[in-house]
C-alpha cells in the first residue's frame, strides 16, 4: 500500500520559508545537498514525518507558479490564533475565515506562502 510521505515545491529563498513554515508549527529537520547545487529543506510538524520538501536552486529566485496548483491543506488547533501569529509576520488571508457552503463545515481560509503557494488553513474541531 503506498503511503504518502512528502509534497515538494521550489522556492526562491531558504530562510524566509523556512521561518513562514515554523511559523505554522513546522520544524527543519534536514538538508539535503544536491549534485547541481540545490537544497532541498525537509520540514514536518514535532511528531510527524518530514512532510515538506522544499528545494532551492541558485540564481532562481522565483517561480512561475501556474494555474495547476491549488494548495496543500493544514489543520491547526485555534485559526485565529494562527492568523495573529501571521499577521505579525505581515501575512494576511485572502479573504477573513469561513465556513465552506456557509454550513456548519469546519472553519477555514487560505494564505500564501512567501513564494505564493496557497496554503488552505483549517480549524481543528
Ligand atoms: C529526496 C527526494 O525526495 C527528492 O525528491 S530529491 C529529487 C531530485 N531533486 C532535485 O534534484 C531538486 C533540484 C532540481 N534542480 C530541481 O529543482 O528539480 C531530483 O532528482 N529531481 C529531478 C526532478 O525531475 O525532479
Ligand atoms: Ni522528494
Amino acid at each position: 500500500m503506498a503511503e504518502l510521505i512528502h509534497t515538494c515545491y521550489r522556492i526562491g529563498e531558504i530562510d524566509r520559508s523556512v521561518a513562514f513554515y515554523e511559523a505554522l508549527g513546522f520544524e527543519e529537520r534536514r538538508r539535503m545537498d544536491l549534485p547541481d547545487g540545490a537544497i532541498n529543506v525537509f520540514m514536518g510538524i514535532p511528531g510527524d514525518g518530514d512532510r515538506l520538501e522544499l528545494t532551492w536552486n541558485p540564481g532562481v529566485e522565483s517561480y512561475d507558479l501556474g494555474t495547476g496548483y491549488n494548495h496543500i491543506a493544514l489543520t491547526v488547533p485555534d485559526l485565529q490564533g494562527t492568523l495573529d501569529e501571521l499577521g505579525g509576520r505581515g501575512i494576511s488571508p485572502e479573504k477573513p475565515p469561513y465556513r465552506v457552503g456557509g454550513g456548519s463545515g469546519s472553519l477555514i481560509c487560505f494564505v500564501r506562502d512567501p513564494d505564493g503557494y496557497r496554503i488552505e488553513l483549517i480549524e481543528r474541531p
